[in-house]
């Protein structure tokens, strides 16, 4: 069965991560981005672990012990990713039982949500999963679709994302609205991931004119 991908705000929510290994530091690195509030507990970390706690302070701790069903109290959301399997799949029980979403690294069945192979660029996501198939498909198709994306798309999506108020204020028909979207969208990309609030202006009122010829 495909698996559908929910788009979810990670920002400030609770993340505990059991392990500190290779593994679990590649999850914290993905999920850095999303700006959650991460704790690691494991007995042992990798030192880029350390490291990427001395860049981002407030948001990610790491607790040096054993894990303890008491960590499962506050978390919004659990990866296990420990060499211990026993242990992987007893958080796996312990989190569906209180119903916190649950990934087991590598384990598909001891998963209530699996990690896709992700590309970002500032406020955009693609995400790409064959329900657990093939990841190494997932992967290829990630390198496919990167070299798809115009550069600065990010850079576009985000201004663009500051005139939607001034367009829905100033064009009341949604036809002439998408008209325009559309336009700043290829006119951004012809200039290379920059499309400026005057030109966003003057756009309107072509558009608002043409429509009233
Ligand atoms: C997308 C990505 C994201 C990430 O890991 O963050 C991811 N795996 C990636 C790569 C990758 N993983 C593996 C290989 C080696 C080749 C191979 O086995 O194919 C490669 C390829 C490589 O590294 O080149 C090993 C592997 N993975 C799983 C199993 C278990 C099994 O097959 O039963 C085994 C065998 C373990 C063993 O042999 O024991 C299971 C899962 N891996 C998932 C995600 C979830 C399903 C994603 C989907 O729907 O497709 C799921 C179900 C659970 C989860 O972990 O969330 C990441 C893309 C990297 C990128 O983005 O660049
Ligand atoms: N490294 C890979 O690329 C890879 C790929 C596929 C699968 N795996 C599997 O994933 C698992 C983790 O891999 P890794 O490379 O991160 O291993 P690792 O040995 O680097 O790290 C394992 C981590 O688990 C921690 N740990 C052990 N017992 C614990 C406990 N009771 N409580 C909390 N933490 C505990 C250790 O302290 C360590 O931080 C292994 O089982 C490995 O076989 C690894």
């Amino acid at each position: 069965m495909a698996y559908f991908p929910f788009f979810v705000d990670l920002e400030d929510k609770k993340c505990l991560i059991v392990g500190g290994g290779t593994v679990s530091y590649r999850k914290v690195e993905v999920l850095m981005d999303y700006c959650p509030q991460i704790t690691v507990v494991a007995p042992k970390f990798h030192p880029e672990l350390r490291k990427l706690q001395k860049e981002w302070r407030g948001n990610l701790k790491l607790e040096e012990r054993e894990f303890k069903e008491s960590d499962l109290e506050d978390p919004d959301f659990v990866v296990a990713g420990t060499s211990d399997e026993a242990l992987n799949k007893h958080i796996s029980d312990l989190c569906r039982a209180r119903k916190i979403p649950i990934n087991v690294v590598d384990v598909q069945e001891e998963c209530s949500f699996i990690f896709p192979a992700l590309i970002k660029d500032k406020h955009i996501t693609v995400a790409i999963s064959t329900g657990g198939h093939s990841p190494t498909i997932a992967k290829y198709l990630k390198d496919k679709f990167k070299e798809a994306i115009p550069d600065g798309f990010g850079d576009l999506a985000e201004q663009l994302g500051a005139y939607r108020d001034l367009v829905k204020e100033k064009v009341d028909l949604i036809s002439i609205r998408t008209d325009i979207f559309k336009t700043m969208v290829e006119q951004g990309i012809q200039q290379g991931g920059i499309f400026t609030r005057e030109q966003a202006e003057e756009l309107i009122e072509r558009k608002l004119a043409e429509h009233e010829r």
